[in-house]
């Protein structure tokens, strides 16, 4: 009997026997995670144990792949980035039950990629765009009246003084007859203006004269610019499979050059707003830290009772914040909308006939009051942010299983809102890869769901400088328009093809030709 149980067969028989039982038991825990979306009734591509759907993201891009799943699934369907439950959603109707109705229950981003791991990485207040409910909700009340219409008023003088310098800077290329990369150059303007407004900083960024802040910033433009080696589908890979590999990803973080660029802004800014605070002469011109420095919030539950003022490092959390937040987006947004511009010529000089004309009956009209009258200038703009969307993507982390439209969303989930593809569904936008700014008529307008259309996101959670941003970008528009045309030069390619990260940018920038107009 002993000599029978060790025979060599049966060794091997057991070994084998163990060894498929590991394997099964293993497998099954591996895919355990992925039976989440599928038991809530949420149909999606197959995953891989670990992966996800990761290899089939990574081989196709994310766009195109939610586009092939749309294609096979339908408008709502499930995938996972390692072990991370994703559900799309690209029905507007229940996009629209989750970042409104349902906010409660939705009112994290959750984990978008590198920027979610800045603050903890380097010690440092986060702001709004990665933080979470409790710490966003008092600073998001204190600040929106910061980016009231009658606040942004306040800013106008300081966007235009480096909108000034954007002009001879583009003057200087129409005399050369050289081409310009017109993405970098909006990247020195949208830095100089947040520098100037965020930051309470008067630097000459785009005449390359910097300090240390500014260059700390040039620093993380640079970086967004490459785009990091670690994009935010590896890393949610990493994070969501290996979690135990996650202090080495901060220190990564803590230790890269945009990290400490970061850290430098964010110290920098507790400095200038400490000093600020102590000072008897608050700046004649009010800016957008002047704002956040005067801004007071509710300590008790919105009744008004007792007010406090926002400390300098929740200050400075926010300031580097609207700088991440609102140089490339504004800058991208001006470089898309001025190529377009240059291969569109018609509509070019529709829009300088508008521009002008204001200005001719209203030869003193303010550039607030243009900004807000000019009609087809908003729309031109809207259509290049719809066909070019300069932040793809958003998303809400689900914290209860709920129903919406027909959909059980489970908690723990990531619902995620792909506004480029929103932005280009045939349904809503006929011919969509065509640029046509007569999409944005208020009649066309009235004919379309209101979710159709969402550059700056929705609901309580949208974009907090929508205004800022619009109005920045309409000043600058208009001030280059009067002076110049973009034109198409030798190296200006034909179709261009932006890369997708969290934002859109054009891959090795666009060269344009900037004429005088005569
Ligand atoms: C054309 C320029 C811009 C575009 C297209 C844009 C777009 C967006 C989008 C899509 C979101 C996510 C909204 C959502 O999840 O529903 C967002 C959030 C945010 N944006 Fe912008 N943005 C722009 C400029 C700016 C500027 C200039 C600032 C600051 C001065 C800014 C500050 C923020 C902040 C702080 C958030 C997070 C808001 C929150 O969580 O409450 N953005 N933006």
């Amino acid at each position: 009997m002993y000599v029978f149980s060790h025979s060599p067969l049966l060794l091997a028989t057991g070994f084998g026997f163990t060894t498929v039982i590991t394997f099964a038991i293993l497998y099954r825990f591996l895919a355990s995670p992925y039976r989440l979306l599928s038991n809530h009734g949420i149909r999606g591509p197959t995953p891989l144990p670990l992966l996800g759907n990761f290899l089939s993201i990574n081989k196709v891009g994310h766009d195109r792949f939610l586009e092939e799943q749309i294609e096979t699934f339908g408008k709502v369907f499930g995938y996972y980035v390692g072990t991370t439950p994703k559900v799309a959603i690209t029905d507007v109707e229940i996009a629209k039950e989750i970042m409104v109705k349902e906010f409660e229950n939705f009112s994290d981003r959750g984990f978008i990629g590198p920027p979610s791991l800045i603050p903890k990485a380097l010690g440092v207040q986060p702001g709004m765009i990665v933080s979470s409910v409790e710490i966003w909700r008092p600073g998001r009340r204190a600040l929106t009246p910061s980016f009231s219409a009658m606040k942004m008023k306040l800013m106008v003088p300081l966007i235009k003084k480096s909108t000034g310098v954007l002009l001879d800077i583009l003057g200087g290329f129409a005399e050369s007859d050289k081409s310009v990369e017109v993405f970098g150059v909006y990247g020195g303007f949208t830095m100089e203006t947040l520098m100037a407004t965020a930051f309470g900083q008067d630097v000459a960024v785009q005449r390359g004269e910097g300090d240390q802040v500014s260059k700390a910033a040039d620093t993380v433009f640079r970086a967004a610019e490459e785009g990091s080696a670690l994009s935010v589908d590896v890393l949610g890979l990493i994070l969501s499979s290996f979690p135990c590999l996650e202090p080495l990803i901060l220190r990564a973080v803590r230790n890269s050059e945009a990290g400490s660029a970061v850290k430098l802004m964010n110290d920098s800014a507790i400095h200038l707003i400490e000093a600020r605070m102590q000072s008897q002469h608050p700046p004649k011109v009010k800016d957008l830290l002047q704002l956040m420095i005067d801004a007071t919030v509710d300590e008790d539950n919105g009744d008004n009772s007792s007010r406090k003022k926002l400390t300098s490092t929740e200050i400075a959390g926010f300031s580097v914040d609207f700088f991440l937040a609102g140089y490339e987006t504004t800058a991208t947004t001006l470089g898309f909308t001025s190529y377009l511009l240059a291969m569109n010529t018609h509509v070019q000089e529709k829009l300088q006939v508008e521009i002008d004309e204001y200005f001719e009956e209203n030869p003193d009209g303010s550039l607030y009051e243009a900004a807000q009258k000019l009609k087809y200038l908003e729309m031109v703009l809207f259509e290049s942010m719809r066909l070019y969307t300069p932040i793809p993507k958003t998303q809400r982390h689900c914290y209860k299983t709920v129903t919406v439209g027909g959909v059980t969303i489970p908690k723990g989930a990531d619902a995620l809102i792909p506004i480029d593809v929103i932005h280009h569904m045939p349904q809503y936008w006929p011919d969509p890869y065509k640029f046509d700014p007569e999409r944005f008529t208020a009649e066309a307008k009235a004919n379309r769901p209101q979710l159709a259309y969402m550059p700056f996101g929705w609901g309580p959670r949208n974009c907090i400088g929508l205004r800022f941003a619009l109005l920045e970008a309409k000043i600058a528009l208009m001030e280059i328009l009067r002076k110049y045309s973009f034109a198409r030069a030798p190296e200006t390619v034909e179709n261009l093809k932006p890369s997708t990260g969290l934002t859109l940018t054009p891959k090795g920038g666009v060269l344009l030709k900037i004429l005088p107009r005569t």
